[in-house]
C-alpha cells in the first residue's frame, strides 16, 4: 500500500493564504488582528513554541504582543496581566502558555481570561459551547486534526475513530469534534485494558499519548487513517510522535509526520481563531 502523508505544514500554508487575504480586507474598515501570548518561566520546548507563534502572527500581518514573565510570578501578577488584556482594545486573542509554574492555579487562569478572547477554546464557557454544539472558538489541536482531515477529502462521517488519551487539551475534545462530524468513537486511556483490540477496529487513529513512538504496526488496521498529535523531544535533540512512524506508515492510508503534522495546524487554528474572535469583537460578517 503506497500511503498518503498528510503535510500539515502545506495545509497551514494553504489556510494561513486564506486568512491574509482576509486580513487585507479587514484593513479597509481599520481592524488588525491582535494576539498576546503570555509566557511564565523559561521551559525551553515552550519558548519554541512561543517563538513559532509570534512568527505566525508577523508573516499575517497581525498585531502580536508575547509577555515573558519571570518563573517565580504569583498568581496575583498573572490575573492582573490577564485583566488588563481582557481590556485593551488592541488584543482580540489572549493564549497563556501551558503549563503555568506550581504556584500558579490554572484553573483560575483560563477562568479569568474573557470568554470572547479564549483563542485557546479552553474557558470552562467555550468548553460548554463545544460540547453542546454552539459557537465557540474551538481547541486549536483538536479543531487542527478535523481540518487536516477534511482538506484531504478523508470522510469521517459513519467511521470508527479511535482517540488514544483523554486529555481536556487534545483527547477529550477531538473526541467530541469527531462525534460531531459523525464519526463512531471510542475513547482509550491509561487503564483501558484491551487497547490493540479496539485499536485494530479504527479507520481513523488519533493519538495523543505522550509517549515517543508508542504506537506500532501492531496496533492498527491495514488502510487506516493515522494522525499523531505527539509531541516528543528524544535524547537526540530531535522530535518524535507518539506514533512509530517507520513501523506504521506502510500499513496505513494515510498519516501524519512529526514535525509537519499536527503542530503547524495548531498554529495555525490559533490564528484562525485570532482573527475570528477580532471579527466578533467587532461585528463583522464573514
Ligand atoms: N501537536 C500539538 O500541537 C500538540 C501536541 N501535544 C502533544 O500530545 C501529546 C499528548 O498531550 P496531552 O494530551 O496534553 O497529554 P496528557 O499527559 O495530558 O494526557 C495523556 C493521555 O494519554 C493517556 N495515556 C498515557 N499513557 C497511556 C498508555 N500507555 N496507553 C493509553 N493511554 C495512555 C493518559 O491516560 P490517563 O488519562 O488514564 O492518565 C492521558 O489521558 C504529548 O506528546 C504532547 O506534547 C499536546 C498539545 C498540542
Ligand atoms: N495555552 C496553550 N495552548 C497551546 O496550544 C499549547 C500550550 N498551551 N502548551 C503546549 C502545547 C503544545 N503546542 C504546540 C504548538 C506548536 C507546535 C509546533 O509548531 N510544532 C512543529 C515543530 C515544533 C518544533 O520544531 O519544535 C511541528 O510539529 O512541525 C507543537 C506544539 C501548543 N500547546
Ligand atoms: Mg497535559
Amino acid at each position: 500500500m503506497s500511503e498518503l502523508l498528510l503535510s500539515g505544514k502545506d495545509v497551514s500554508q494553504a489556510i494561513r493564504e486564506e486568512i491574509k487575504q482576509e486580513v487585507e480586507r479587514l484593513k479597509a474598515v481599520n481592524l488588525q488582528p491582535g494576539l498576546a501570548v503570555v509566557l511564565v518561566g523559561e521551559d525551553p520546548a515552550s519558548q519554541v513554541y512561543v517563538r513559532n507563534k509570534h512568527k505566525a502572527c508577523l508573516e499575517l500581518g497581525y498585531y502580536s504582543e508575547v509577555h515573558r514573565l519571570p518563573e517565580d510570578t504569583t498568581e496575583e501578577q498573572l490575573l492582573e496581566l490577564v485583566h488588563k488584556l481582557n481590556e485593551q482594545e488592541t488584543i482580540h486573542g489572549i493564549l497563556v502558555q501551558l503549563p503555568l509554574p506550581a504556584q500558579i492555579h490554572e484553573k483560575a487562569i483560563i477562568d479569568a481570561i474573557a470568554v470572547h478572547k479564549d483563542v485557546d477554546g479552553f474557558h470552562p464557557v467555550s468548553v460548554g459551547n463545544m460540547v453542546l454544539g454552539d459557537d465557540s472558538l474551538l481547541p486549536c489541536t483538536p479543531a487542527g486534526v478535523i481540518e487536516i482531515l477534511k482538506r484531504y477529502n478523508l470522510e469521517i462521517a459513519g467511521k470508527h475513530a479511535v482517540v488514544i488519551g483523554r486529555s481536556n487539551i487534545v483527547g477529550k475534545p477531538v473526541s467530541l469534534l469527531l462525534q460531531r462530524e459523525n464519526a463512531t468513537v471510542t475513547m482509550c486511556h491509561s487503564r483501558t485494558s484491551n487497547m490493540k483490540e479496539l485499536t485494530q477496529q479504527a479507520d481513523i487513529l488519533i493519538v495523543a499519548i505522550g509517549k515517543a513512538k508508542f504506537i506500532d504496526a501492531s496496533y492498527v488496521k491495514p488502510g487506516a487513517v493515522v494522525i499523531d498529535v505527539g509531541m516528543n523531544r528524544l535524547d537526540n535533540g530531535k522530535l518524535a510522535g507518539d506514533v512509530d512512524f517507520d513501523s506504521v506508515r506502510e500499513l496505513s492510508s494515510a498519516i501524519t509526520p512529526v514535525p509537519g503534522g499536527v503542530g503547524p495546524m495548531t498554529i495555525t487554528m490559533l490564528m484562525h481563531n485570532t482573527l475570528k474572535a477580532a471579527k466578533r469583537i467587532h461585528q463583522i460578517e464573514v
